[in-house]
């Protein structure tokens, strides 16, 4: 099975799971394809998931992320993570899509938390965020270019 693998914080506790599985041998062939090196790809390396890319899995069978803001009609904002665009690549790939999401996320209309009030980092996270992105863009033209 080839699985994408969403940036985002709730996602990661799939990927501690999926580690459980393969390890006690319950899953087998999974290989997985990144949406961030620096989040995801860590966290997948962590627990054992072997990684691979669009050039050589054009095709996901799954992938699991999560979104910013859900309404009652089950739309979806993402993005706030800052891998949207290689989520999107990679979920261009996948057969199914799976928004794992806890009751936080839950809105009575998109927009009604602060995702629309101007994101300002503080001062210490800047260095980190920047290298962050970097890294995310890296990764994302390394799938683009496949
Ligand atoms: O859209 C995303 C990344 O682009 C994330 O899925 C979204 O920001 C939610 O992340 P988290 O589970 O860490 O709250």
């Amino acid at each position: 099975m080839v699985l994408g693998l969403g940036t985002s914080s709730t996602a990661a506790h799939a990927l501690d799971r999926i580690g459980e599985l393969l390890h006690c041998g319950i899953l087998r062939d999974v290989v997985s394809i990144l949406t961030s090196e620096w989040a995801v790809g860590r966290a997948a390396a962590a627990v054992g998931i072997p990684l691979a890319d669009l050039n050589t899995h054009p095709v996901v069978n799954l992938s699991n992320d999560n979104t910013d803001e859900v309404d009652p009609a089950l739309n979806l904002v993402k993005g706030q993570g800052g891998s949207v665009l290689c989520e999107k690549v990679v979920e261009g790939a996948n057969r199914r899509f799976v928004v794992i999401v806890d009751k936080s996320k839950f809105v009575s209309r998109l927009g009604a938390s602060d995702l629309g009030s101007p994101w300002r980092p503080s001062p210490s996270a800047g260095s980190s965020l920047s290298a962050a992105s970097e890294a995310s863009s890296m990764a994302c033209r390394a799938l683009i270019s496949s």
